[in-house]
């Protein structure tokens, strides 16, 4: 049964003793004012606002539909509401449940027949709102103010539950002018012992039960107002549990049964237990997970040295690699005992990791609970197998298809986490990159490469069937390409060529055309001077999208160093062939040849080279994780000869914004990164941005999102993206080096002012009109770009990305003269005679030494 009041917090100016104090209740009703307070709100639902049921007033509040639905999948239990919201809400799919209707006429309660919790108007006299709360099943709360008609007791004693102002309750006995919550509780209680005690049942917050006592008015009312377990000794009168053994207990809650004559102490136990016997109830030890998580909690605070829980404790790799093991092996078990001796593995080892941290079972409970109630909106949507593939899209990869048949209708949001209040390893865990589990790739991997250095074209044709779904009969097609092959638009053909001029012109910029000559001391010439890769391999990616600008992007550097021998490699299209776009812009930096193949494949054949396909000196491009691993894998391989440019993955960008950038703008750079695949991540710091200014970004993220054809791999690549709230631009800068991003986007006031204190970033976009999408295209920078934080030491490429530098050096007998003595005395230092001699013999020759120089 409810307690018999509900106290009423008008703002969220409350202190946490406040709090706390009423919170034996179990129930509050919290006013939210206005948007800008949800923040604060969100992080005291997280950290002080624990084991109450948290009810909001909106009644005349203008927060968003998707904002209350955020609200109660973080914590909230219900929302109270005027009736003209209500439809808005329940096609909104939020449960009739979550709502608390305010109705203005008691009668009308009628027309809401699927709601079960009204507040009505305590103007209305006291037989019309008893009449209105005549079936039992409904909660029927009153507002109580100085106008009210009715008396706060007579609503009690009506099964009625009067809302009242914080400020007018007290748990204390005596103030007077206030009233008390633990009379309002005795009141509404009735005993039939002769004793006139009630029967009072202590469990923890597991709802364990720990023993049976006693309870009468003046124990409850010292309970309540120590917020301790103090009940009714029948021998010895008021006892202050724990007074002389220390094992005390706090009160979380009091509740009373169906027919208010029992009471439930919810406590928190301290010390041997709560029973005399010093074990967890007087029925014995809790045993189970509270148990292990009690020694646990015990081993974390005084664990002997040397022991195995310790070591757990201290060495964070090895608990890490455990929870990985006993999740391996839970997920092989077989049979029902194996199972369960796998999953208690796993649940020790998880829970050494979540009292490692603090983390509670409490806590995961209640994160069970938050996800059992969790809401979804629904879009109005097709289910996906009855919409038509939109032509000419690449379909996703098998782990895509599988997830885009759920229908997930909830808002797309990033993540907000404030740096301010955040812990340190918060907000690393944020920047994490979605984890790429390289052994398990590369068990996948391993094969292919070993099957095309075998097997050649054969296993190359076969894995392109298996992978890409075409059967081809020969996997290479030669220069001079057919123009059928690129028989594109002539719309699209002035695209491309517009990106190839520009991307030609920057990068030729960079070509280093003239030996680089240095005279380091009179008559010694050192000098340096750029020659081709001759033979390069260059990766278009093509399977969630297929990627001509990479071609393009690849292509340009290549023809500008003067390759020789430029081999593209792409998935082909289902019916065997290649993109036309691909095939132009091969066709225009003058490839010698396109491979039809993909993934780890593609790599392995050009690496090693097959019956048709050359061998190539490097392979460049971006690709996804298939692609990558077979690039780390041959670059390691000395048999491949074969180097690559860098491990370029899964797209990312990092944006810095402020309350003067155009939140659609910000909006439209995340999502052209989130949009490239799930594995992508798009990362936002946000410097002092007000609640309004952030919600804006947010809200043009949401909507801008639902109107991509990507939208599905935009939810999952968001969904591990966060938003991170700084103070001021050097904190952002800071952290961002930190990421170290492949993009990185200062929509800021000044922004070009910052670009000095950026260390680390693939490629920089200065300014609110220099989008990503430029350099992805057309404005000349290169868009391959490092990832997953290799920006901090390596480039992207670029025309030295396709050459190799040779030195040389031309020295005349005086430059002999002026550096020889100190060669003879280096190579005598590392016992290298024969080095030495080739000095001393020339200088002899040259008279230079001294007759006896030895
Ligand atoms: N960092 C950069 O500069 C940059 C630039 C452009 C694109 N990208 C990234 O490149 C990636 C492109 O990935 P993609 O998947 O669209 O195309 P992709 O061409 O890299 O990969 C497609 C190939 O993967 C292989 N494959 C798919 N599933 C497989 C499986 N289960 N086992 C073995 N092989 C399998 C197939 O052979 C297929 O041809 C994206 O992550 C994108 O973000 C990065
Ligand atoms: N943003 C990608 C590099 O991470 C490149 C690209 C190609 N097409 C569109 N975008
Ligand atoms: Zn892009």
């Amino acid at each position: 049964m409810p307690f018999p009041v509900l106290p009423y917090f008008s703002s969220l100016d409350f202190s946490n003793e406040e709090f706390s104090k009423l919170s034996v209740t179990g129930s509050i009703l919290l006013k939210i004012n206005q948007e800008s307070e949800i923040v604060t709100f969100k992080q005291l639902l997280k950290q002080v606002l624990k084991n109450v049921s948290i009810n909001i007033d909106l009644i005349n509040s203008t927060i968003s539909v998707d904002q209350i639905i955020d609200l109660l999948n973080n914590g909230v239990a219900k929302v109270l509401i005027r009736t003209d919201a209500l439809s808005t809400l329940v096609e909104s799919n939020i449960p009739s449940s979550r709502i608390i209707l305010n109705i203005d006429k008691t009668d009308e309660h009628n027309q809401f027949p699927e709601i079960s919790s009204f507040v009505l108007s305590s103007n209305e006299p006291l037989g019309d709102l008893k009449v209105a709360s005549a079936n039992g099943a409904r909660e029927i709360y009153v507002i109580i103010d100085e106008s009210s008609h009715v008396t706060v007791n007579s609503l009690v004693a009506s099964n009625l539950t009067p809302i009242i102002n914080k400020e007018k309750l007290t748990t204390e006995r005596d103030e007077p002018e206030k009233i008390s919550i633990s009379d309002l509780f005795i009141s509404s209680l009735r005993t039939d012992r002769p004793d006139g005690l009630y029967t009072t049942l202590v469990t923890d917050n597991h709802n364990h039960s720990l023993g049976l006592v006693y309870s009468s008015k003046e124990s409850i009312s010292e309970a309540i107002r120590t917020k301790t377990g103090v009940y009714q000794s029948r021998r010895h009168g008021l006892w202050y549990k724990g007074a002389t053994s220390g094992a005390t207990q706090e009160l979380l809650r009091l509740d009373k049964d169906c027919d208010s004559d029992c009471l439930k102490f919810v406590v928190k136990q301290a010390g041997v237990g709560f029973c005399h016997l010093e074990q967890d109830s007087c029925f014995g030890d809790i045993n189970g997970l509270n148990r292990l998580e009690k020694t646990l909690q015990e081993r974390l605070a005084n664990a002997p040295e040397g022991s195995y829980t310790k070591r757990l404790f201290t060495d964070e790799d090895l608990l890490i690699a455990k929870i990985k093991e006993e999740a391996e092996e839970l997920t092989e078990a077989q049979d029902k005992d194996e199972i369960a001796w796998e999953a208690a593995d796993l649940f020790y080892f998880a829970l050494t990791r979540c009292v490692k941290n603090g983390v509670s079972l409490e806590d995961i409970e209640r994160n069970l609970d938050l996800k059992g109630l969790k809401i979804t909106r629904r879009k109005g949507d097709a289910k996906p197998k009855f919409i038509t593939p939109k032509s000419d899209t690449k379909s996703t990869t098998p782990q895509e298809e599988s997830k885009d048949n759920e229908i997930v209708d909830e808002k797309i949001v990033m993540n907000v986490i404030d740096t301010a209040s955040a812990s340190i390893e918060e907000v690393q865990a944020s920047l994490q990159r979605p984890v790429q589990k390289t052994a398990d790739i590369m068990k996948l991997v391993n094969p292919i490469i070993d099957s095309v250095r075998s097997k050649g074209d054969s296993a190359l044709l076969e894995l392109t069937a298996k992978f890409d779904g075409a059967k081809l009969d020969s996997p290479i097609l030669r220069a001079p390409f057919d123009p059928k092959l690129y028989d594109i638009s002539q719309e699209l053909k002035d695209a491309i060529d517009i990106s190839i001029d520009n991307v030609h012109k920057f990068h030729k910029a960079q070509y280093q055309e003239d030996t680089l000559k240095v005279e380091t001391k009179p008559g010694v010439v050192c000098s340096r001077f750029a020659r081709p890769i001759e033979n390069v391999g260059l990766y278009v990616p093509g399977g969630t999208a297929v990627l001509p600008s990479t071609a393009i992007m690849l292509g340009v550097p290549a023809q500008v160093a003067g390759c020789k021998n430029i081999v593209l490699a792409s998935p082909p299209r289902k019916d065997g062939s290649i993109s036309p776009e691909v095939a132009y812009v091969a066709h225009k930096v003058g490839a010698s040849a396109i491979v039809l193949a993909g993934g780890a494949q593609a790599v392995a054949a050009m690496a090693y080279g097959t019956e048709s396909i050359p061998k190539v000196d490097k392979i460049l491009g971006p690709g996804n994780q298939f692609v990558t691993a077979a690039k780390m894998y041959i670059q390691n391989d000395t048999s491949a000869l074969c180097s690559i440019d860098m491990p370029a993955g899964p797209s990312e960008v990092l944006v810095i914004a402020d309350g003067k950038s155009d939140p659609d703008f910000v909006a439209s750079d995340l999502l052209s990164q989130a949009e490239h695949g799930i594995d992508s991540q798009v990362i936002l710091i946000g410097v002092d941005l007000s609640a309004t200014e952030l919600k804006a970004i947010e809200d043009a993220v949401h909507n801008q999102a639902l109107a991509l054809p990507r939208v599905d791999i935009v939810r999952k690549c968001i969904k591990h993206s966060t938003t991170l709230l700084v103070k001021t631009y050097e904190e952002a800068l800071d952290l961002s080096n930190k990421y170290a991003p492949e993009h990185l986007i200062l929509q800021i006031e000044n922004a070009g002012k910052y670009v000095d204190l950026v260390d680390n970033a693939g490629s920089v976009f200065v300014g609110a009109y220099s989008p990503e999408s430029l350099g992805d295209y057309s404005s000349g920078t290169n868009h391959t770009l490092p990832t997953y934080g290799y920006s901090r030491m390596y480039s992207g490429v670029n025309t030295a990305t396709f050459q190799k530098f040779i030195t040389s050096q031309d020295v005349t007998p005086e430059g002999l003269e002026n550096i020889g003595r100190a060669v003879m005395s280096l190579a005598k230092v590392e016992g290298l005679d024969g080095h030495r001699n080739a000095v001393k013999i020339r200088m002899e020759k040259l008279g230079l030494l001294e007759k006896n120089f030895v």
